[in-house]
């Protein structure tokens, strides 16, 4: 079958079923944010949830502090938070969509984002979640062979994919025998048998395949899977999965789903850390009006819409 279903791949099968990593304590790393005044600022008040202070100072918190800025549903972690109220979001949404419509298809991007998911491979998720529910697909993938180090799927797979009992058929990966004209083809049309057997769902509104869950990371230049700021594929409205041989970032050559497809979703989690998006992550969240959009501003799903940020990531947003 062209479209594979992989596990040929370096994790040993014997890591499927190693047991959970015992989990850290989490440390008592998030202060306290105070909304910046120095600039217009579009969040209400911060709320700080489940959060007590931390010696006799009574402006230093342990726990989670959540923002809200306007309508968009953010949250400001530490690290270590935000892979446990990942796994959390995740988890809730699995078990919820499970039970109405008996499978879950989730979407997912690579980078940090995979290593922020430790935390469903371990108890309480790694037991509670139905695994042989999931359909697991890959938001943008480099045209390179599976086992290589810049192969999405490795990445996936190593960090994830190969410590949680989902079905091998159940995880779709491209192609790597094609070049990436071909492999966007293919993973199109896996994508609509898949909607003609309705595992997945189409959208009413769009027309376009609509998957339970899309997680995304972003790059700092506000790219989202592998749409690029300014590039012409931002504008595809035709195809579901297309492909790109002038990344800007390495490797040249990639297939990415569309921005419709995303956008379609019905729950996206934007998962972004560290001081050097701040910038992009300023963009996206505040400046609605401007003329040339990033893409991380074009992410808006037909359903709900969440950030997990941490500090770094939201530094821009806050005066810590
Ligand atoms: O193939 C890719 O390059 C990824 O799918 C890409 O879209 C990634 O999610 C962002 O670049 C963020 O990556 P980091 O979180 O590692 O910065």
């Amino acid at each position: 079958m062209a479209f594979s279903a992989a596990f040929s791949l370096s994790c040993t099968p014997q890591s499927r079923l190693l047991p959970a990593q015992k989990s850290q304590p989490l440390a008592p790393t998030t202060s306290f944010l105070k909304p910046q005044v120095t600039k217009k600022v579009l969040c209400s008040p911060l709320r700080h949830e489940g959060v007590s202070p931390i010696g006799k100072n009574p402006n230093r918190f342990s726990g989670r502090v959540k923002a809200s800025m306007d309508n968009k549903n953010v949250e400001v972690l530490s690290k270590e938070h935000l892979a446990v109220s990942l796994a959390k979001y995740v988890a809730d949404r699995s078990n919820k969509i499970t039970k109405e419509k008996g499978s879950f298809t989730v979407v997912l991007s690579c980078g940090s984002l995979i290593k922020y998911l430790k935390k469903l491979a371990e108890p309480p998720h790694l037991n509670s979640i139905d695994w042989s529910k999931w359909q697991v697909f890959l938001v943008d993938e480099r045209v390179v062979p599976k086992d290589h180090i810049d192969s999405n799927y490795k990445l996936a797979y190593d960090g994830f994919l190969c410590k949680v009992p989902i079905p091998n058929g159940n995880i779709y990966t491209i192609d790597d025998a094609l070049p990436a004209e071909g492999a966007a083809d293919v993973y199109e049309t896996t994508l609509r048998r898949l909607v003609k057997s309705n595992v997945i769902a189409l959208s009413s509104a769009s027309g376009f395949p609509k998957f339970d869950l899309t997680l995304l990371g972003m790059g700092a230049d506000g790219h989202v899977a592998s749409l690029f700021p300014g590039h012409p594929l931002l504008k595809e409205n035709q195809k579901w999965v297309t492909f790109i041989k002038d990344s800007p970032e390495p490797p040249p050559q990639r297939i990415t789903f569309t921005l419709p497809v995303i956008n379609s979703s019905s729950n996206i989690a934007m998962v972004v850390t560290g001081a050097g998006k701040a910038d992009a992550v300023y963009t996206a969240l505040e400046k609605d009006d401007s003329y040339d959009k990033l893409p991380a501003q074009l992410v808006s799903p037909e359903g709900e819409l969440k950030w997990f940020l941490d500090k770094g990531a939201a530094s821009k947003l806050y005066k810590l």
